[in-house]
C-alpha cells in the first residue's frame, strides 16, 4: 500500500481542502484577470491584490459550506469521501464555523478596501454557489451546472467591479466565456465519475440521459465556446495575439470534444476534463498577455 494512504492528513490539511483551493485558484487567476483588463492601463497592484484576497477567501468559505452542505453525498463518492467533513472528522459546527469566517473577513475585506457593488456580488456569487446550485439546482435537475455555472463565471466580473466600481458589457464577455465553458468542463468528468454520481443519487446528465447525450452536448458547447472566445477580439477588447491564442486552445477543445463524441472512451472524457482546465488558464492569460504587449508597446 503507498505510504500516502496510512498517513492522516493534519486538521491544517483537511481544513485547507474543504475550501478547495486548486479550484479557487483558477478562480482567482479569473478574477485577477478581470481586475488587470478593467483599465487601458494595469490597475494599483496593492487594490487589486487585496481584493483578490477579498474573492479567494468567500470563494473558500462557499466551497466549504458545499462540503458541509454534501457531507453525506460526498460519503459515498469515491472522489470527495476523504473530505473531512465526509469522514467525520472535521465536525459540522467546525465547518460551519471556518465557512463563516472566511466568508465574513473576506467580504469585510471587499466592503473596506474595493467597493459596495463587489462585496454585494460577491455575495450573490457565494449564495449561488454555496446555496442555490448546492442546497438546490444540484440534486434536482440535470440542468444544475448550466444553471449554477453563473457562479462560477463571476469571478472576472468581481475583478473589474472591484478596480472600476461598474460591470461594462467587456466584463459581461468574460462571464459568458467561462459560462459556456463549464458544461463541457463538468460533463467530461462526469461522464468517467458517472457510476459514483448514480451513487449518490444525483441527476447529473450522462446519469439521467446517458453518456452518448452528453458527448453530443460537449461537443455543441465546445462550439458555441469557440464562437464566444472570438468576442474579445471582435469587441476591440484585445488584439491579434489573443486571437491567435484563442484559436489555437479552442481547435484543442473542439478536436478533444470531437474525439469524445464519435469513440466512447473514459480516457478520453479525463483528457478533455484536464484540458478544459488548461484552457480557461491560457484563455484567460492570453488576454493578460495581449493586453501587456499593447501596455508596454510591443505591438
Ligand atoms: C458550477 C460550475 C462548476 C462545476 C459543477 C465544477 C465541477 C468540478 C468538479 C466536480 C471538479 C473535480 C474536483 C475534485 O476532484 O476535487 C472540478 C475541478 C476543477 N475545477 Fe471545476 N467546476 C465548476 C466551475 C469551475 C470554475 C468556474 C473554475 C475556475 C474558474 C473551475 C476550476 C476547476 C479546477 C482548476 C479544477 C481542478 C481541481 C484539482 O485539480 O483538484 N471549475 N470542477
Ligand atoms: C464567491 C465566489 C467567487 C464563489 C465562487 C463559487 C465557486 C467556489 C465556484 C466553483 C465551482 C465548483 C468548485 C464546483 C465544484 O462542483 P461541485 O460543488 O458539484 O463539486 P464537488 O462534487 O467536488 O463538491
Amino acid at each position: 500500500m503507498a505510504t500516502q494512504t496510512l498517513v492522516a492528513p493534519s486538521r491544517f490539511v483537511e481544513f485547507w481542502q474543504l475550501g478547495k483551493p486548486r479550484v479557487v485558484s483558477l478562480i482567482v487567476f479569473c478574477a485577477a484577470a478581470g481586475a488587470l483588463l478593467a483599465t487601458p492601463q494595469w490597475a494599483v497592484a496593492s487594490h487589486v491584490a487585496i481584493s483578490l484576497v477579498g474573492i479567494a477567501l468567500v470563494a473558500m468559505g462557499a466551497a466549504a459550506v458545499n462540503c458541509l452542505v454534501e457531507h453525506k453525498r460526498d460519503a459515498v463518492m469515491s472522489r470527495t469521501a476523504r473530505r473531512g467533513t465526509a469522514k467525520g472528522t472535521v465536525l459540522p459546527w467546525e465547518a460551519g464555523l471556518y465557512a463563516a469566517a472566511l466568508t465574513g473577513s473576506g467580504l469585510w475585506l471587499l466592503a473596506t478596501f474595493a467597493n459596495a457593488l463587489t462585496m454585494w456580488l460577491t455575495l450573490a456569487t457565494f449564495f449561488g454557489y454555496a446555496v442555490v446550485y448546492t442546497r438546490w439546482l444540484k440534486p434536482a435537475t440535470p440542468q444544475n451546472i448550466v444553471i449554477g455555472g453563473a457562479a462560477g463565471a463571476m469571478p472576472p466580473v468581481l475583478g473589474w467591479a472591484a478596480v472600476t466600481g461598474t460591470v461594462p458589457p467587456e466584463a459581461a464577455v468574460l462571464f459568458l466565456l467561462i459560462y459556456t465553458w463549464t458544461p463541457p468542463h463538468f460533463w467530461a468528468l462526469a461522464l468517467y465519475r458517472r457510476l459514483d454520481y448514480q451513487k449518490a443519487g444525483l441527476p447529473m446528465l450522462p446519469v439521467t440521459h446517458g453518456p452518448a447525450y452528453t458527448r453530443q452536448m460537449i461537443l455543441l458547447y465546445a462550439l458555441a465556446l469557440f464562437a464566444v472566445s472570438l468576442l474579445p477580439f471582435a469587441i476591440g477588447m484585445s488584439g491579434w495575439l489573443y486571437l491567435a491564442i484563442a484559436c489555437w486552445f479552442n481547435a484543442g477543445f473542439v478536436l478533444r470534444s470531437w474525439r469524445l463524441y464519435r469513440t466512447h472512451d473514459e480516457q478520453v472524457a479525463r483528457g478533455l476534463f484536464f484540458y478544459s482546465i488548461k484552457y480557461l488558464a491560457f484563455v484567460f492569460g492570453g488576454l493578460l498577455v495581449d493586453r501587456l504587449a499593447h501596455v508596454i508597446g510591443w505591438v
